[in-house]
């Protein structure tokens, strides 16, 4: 499919069941007026693809290509994280997961924040990313 191929499909499917990223999509195509209705994959009972990755990159085509080639539509997914360098970049793709349950953000936060802990000096500010990768498959 060509880059702009999906536009002229007619539906989109959201790669995700993550319904803050579901809210936001569904918040940015209306604003966009695209002529294109979005589909979260759960109305098409597509369950998540095993995000298999090394990268944010490889797990966005993973899930985007999962979802279209399920519903034969062009399917568009969304991976992210939060990557700390003194961290070495943890949690990075693993952040959805990092406290050992998928999804439970203030496990997560929580866990982050303990391993933060004794690296931080006098206070200081640590830097840290957010990465988002969009795919369309
Ligand atoms: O503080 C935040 N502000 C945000 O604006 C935000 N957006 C996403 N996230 C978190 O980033 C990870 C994505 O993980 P992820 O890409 O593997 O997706 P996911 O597994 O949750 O859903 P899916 O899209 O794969 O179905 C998950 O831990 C999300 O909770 C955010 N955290």
């Amino acid at each position: 499919m060509s880059s702009k191929d999906w536009l002229s499909q007619g539906t989109l499917v959201l790669a995700s069941n993550n319904k803050g990223k579901i809210a936001e999509f569904e918040k940015l195509f209306a604003e966009l007026a695209l002529p294109v209705e979005v589909i979260p994959q759960g109305r098409l009972n597509i369950e998540d693809a095993i995000e298999d990755g090394l990268s944010f990159i490889e797990n966005a085509i993973i899930k985007a290509r999962h979802a279209s080639r399920i519903s034969g539509k062009p399917a568009i997914a969304d991976d992210s994280g939060i990557c700390v360098p003194v961290l070495g970049g943890a949690p990075g793709i693993y952040s959805a997961r990092y406290a050992g349950e998928h999804g439970d953000d203030a496990a997560n936060n929580a866990k982050l924040l303990e391993n933060l802990k004794p690296l931080r000096q006098d206070d200081q500010a640590i830097e840290a990313m957010f990465v988002c990768v969009l795919g369309i498959g």
